[in-house]
């Protein structure tokens, strides 16, 4: 059954794993809000000796040293307020600024310990926009939401206190304050309404941008002639969206000048009511004087208070976007790697056997291994697989969202896959090379992901060199298994960094022995910095060919126990995939060797064949063997003589 649901918001469920990460720092929080409680109260203080100043100088026409000594507090309390609020803010920045380092490693600690099936629904460009703009959105919770949260509140709440200790009755001017909301949430309607067109409009832009700027797009767009169009249908909607930004300015300004108008008209009302209070002497000048800047004082703080709704709302966003990282997983717990469980064998625990050679045990031994591929939603998260639909922060407007915006919706496949392996049973001894072969479906890859130790079974036992896979941390795994896929990985870096990721204490003599046995010597000398050139994504590219032998050569530095190798030379041309063939005897010495076979072109040679068929092992033998036996094999084989004629 397949569903399509909209996931609960997860701010719903708490934000524990966040929680966690700010709870580290709340020492230093607790000190930049002290610090913002003084620098809201040093100011009211310092209106308070302006009362007595005035009083003084109405009631005695003097200036004597009690007058100068308030002056001097005035200053002083001044001082304090300055620096209170520095404080503050050095304070709360550099909090915050652990708390999103913090946000950030939990999340790529996270993301590299997902389950592999993960990395095949992710889009890059949504991880890294929820490692960077996600995790700074949610920085303004900490350095501009709450200190102004703590402050405005402290000085409303003190400003009010005040007044009302002066007179009671001043208070009722308030009611003004919150008319004024009350009209300025009726503006903020319309704003939100404008601001839901922004973000649709927004939406639009971003997949037009994402789509056709990506070489898959562009070479679509060409092909079809349609890259002009495109264009203006980009240059539409900006304008559009420019519309919408200047409506939305206009409404926001309209409501502001809105609530500029009810303090001016709360500051009339002060001034008004304070010289009848002078004048029913129940009041003093000062007095009067101290109420109209209190009342004018409020204008800010309430101001900033309504301010942080936005802010508020896109930073919550953000947070919930960093917990859904850190809550995913199997175990929800991003300090755990899944690799790592009780008990585990690491790598500073000494290896009886090693990968040795020595070691009687067989290369490879599986019993009895079943695996099911899990749901997709066990292993996703909101937003960043089957993601497209999901905007990253920094495309969110920067003013308004009227709050309704959730986490999209995710198609759930809760679908119960089939066993895409269903019992298997297969050694590889030292030194022998398997050849895995079988239609397409037939769980290949499955197979070697789950000997490579990079997915777990779910039944059954998997021992390399007699070490269980699943009972050893991800440096053990590592040391024992090679993994080649059939597109290997070449970092952006020197061909020596790229080769030494898989050892790094190898000599530059291991290196080009390796190098020579690949065939990618010449290569390598024709570099202009031989082993320091730069390959990968830029500088000096490698063919696929190239790639390969270069990833053979890196699994050949760790002196691994067992090779899985996904089709080695799909990309080689048959004299350099005899020479790579011949070379991996040299190379892997008694490692066992899993080779996945697309084509059946290179596995004449294995010593022994395993042909898969839903998930079983159906047949095995060598190929001069099976080439001759009704069966699975011939069927594949004659297939793809056939393929080879058309
Ligand atoms: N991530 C996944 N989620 C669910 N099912 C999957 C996933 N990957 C593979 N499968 C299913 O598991 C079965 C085995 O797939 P596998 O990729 O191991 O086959 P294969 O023999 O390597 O195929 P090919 O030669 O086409 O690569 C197939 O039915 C496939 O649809």
């Amino acid at each position: 059954m397949t569903t399509t649901e909209t996931s609960p918001p997860p701010a719903a469920t708490g934000r524990r794993h966040v929680d966690r990460l700010v709870r580290a720092h709340r020492g230093r929080f607790a000190w930049s809000y002290a610090f913002q409680v003084v620098g809201g109260v040093a100011p009211l203080l310092q209106v308070l000796l302006l009362r007595s100043v005035v009083d003084g100088l109405v009631e005695e026409r003097t200036v004597g040293t009690q007058v100068a000594w308030q002056v001097a507090g005035m200053f002083a309390l001044g001082l304090v307020g300055v620096w209170a609020a520095y404080a503050a803010k050095v304070v709360s920045t550099g909090a915050a600024g652990a708390v999103i380092a913090d946000m950030q490693s939990s999340m790529f600690r996270r993301l590299t310990t997902m389950p592999i099936h993960f990395y095949t629904t992710v889009r890059p460009g949504a991880v890294v926009s929820r490692l960077t703009s996600d995790a700074h959105g949610a920085e303004a919770m900490y350095t501009s939401v709450y200190p102004v949260v703590v402050s405005g509140v402290t000085t409303i709440v003190a400003s009010v206190a005040i007044v009302a200790v002066i007179d009671p009755r001043l208070v009722v001017l308030l009611v003004v304050i919150p008319v004024a909301i009350a009209y300025v949430r009726k503006a903020e309607a319309r704003i939100n309404e404008l601001i839901g067109k922004s973000f649709d409009v927004t939406k639009e832009l971003a997949s037009t941008a994402e789509t056709f700027v990506s070489r898959d797009g562009a070479v679509l767009a060409r092909q079809h002639g349609r890259t002009r169009h495109e264009q203006a249908h980009f240059e539409e909607h900006a304008r559009e969206l420019a519309v919408l930004s200047a409506a939305t300015a206009k409404a926001a300004a309209t409501s502001g000048a809105s609530y500029g108008t009810a303090f001016v008209a709360i500051t009339a009302g002060a001034l008004g009511m304070g010289v009848w209070l002078v004048a029913e002497q129940n009041v003093t000048v000062g007095s009067v004087i101290l109420i109209v800047l209190y009342l004018q004082q409020l204008q800010a703080p309430v101001q900033s208070l309504l301010n942080t709704r936005y802010p508020r709302m896109r930073s919550s966003i953000a947070l919930d976007r960093v917990e859904a990282v850190l809550a995913a997983g199997p175990t929800g717990d991003e300090d755990a790697a899944p690799s790592t469980r009780p008990g585990t064998a690491t790598a500073a625990e000494p290896s009886p056997a090693g990968p040795g050679r020595d070691d009687p045990a067989p290369a490879l031994l599986m019993r009895g291994v079943r695996y099911r591929y899990p749901a997709v939603a066990s292993y996703s998260i909101d937003g960043l697989s089957h993601a497209g639909d999901a905007l990253s922060i920094a495309w969110l407007p920067l003013t308004g969202l009227d709050g309704n915006i959730r986490p999209v919706a995710v198609a759930r496949d809760e679908s119960e896959h089939a066993n895409a392996l269903d019992g298997i049973d297969l050694a590889i001894g030292r030194g022998e090379v398997v050849a895995v072969v079988g239609s397409s479906g037939a769980g290949k890859s499955t197979l070697a992901g789950i000997a490579a130790g990079l997915v777990d079974c779910d039944e059954g036992v998997v021992e390399v060199a007699g070490r269980t896979l699943r009972d050893l941390d991800e440096d053990r795994r590592a040391q024992l298994v090679a993994y080649i896929p059939q597109e290997p990985y070449v970092l952006h870096a020197s061909v020596r960094d790229n080769l030494r990721y898989a050892n790094p204490d190898a000599t530059d003599a291991e290196l080009l022995d390796v190098l020579r046995a690949v065939a990618l010597d010449d290569l390598v000398r024709q570099l202009d910095d031989g082993l320091d050139s730069v390959i990968g994504e830029k500088g000096h590219r490698l063919s696929g060919g190239e790639r390969q032998r270069l990833a053979i050569a890196r699994a050949a530095l760790k002196r691994p126990a067992l090779v899985v190798l996904d089709e080695p030379t799909a990309h080689l041309d048959t004299s350099t995939e005899a020479r790579v063939r011949a070379a991996m005897g040299e190379l892997f010495g008694d490692a066992g060797v899993l080779m996945i076979a697309h084509r059946l072109s290179t596995v004449r040679h294995a010593d022994r064949i395993v042909v898969l068929e839903g998930g079983r092992v159906v047949q095995a033998g060598r190929h001069e063997v099976l080439a001759q036996e009704p069966g699975r094999y011939r069927v594949l084989l004659e297939s793809s003589s056939q393929d080879a004629l058309s």
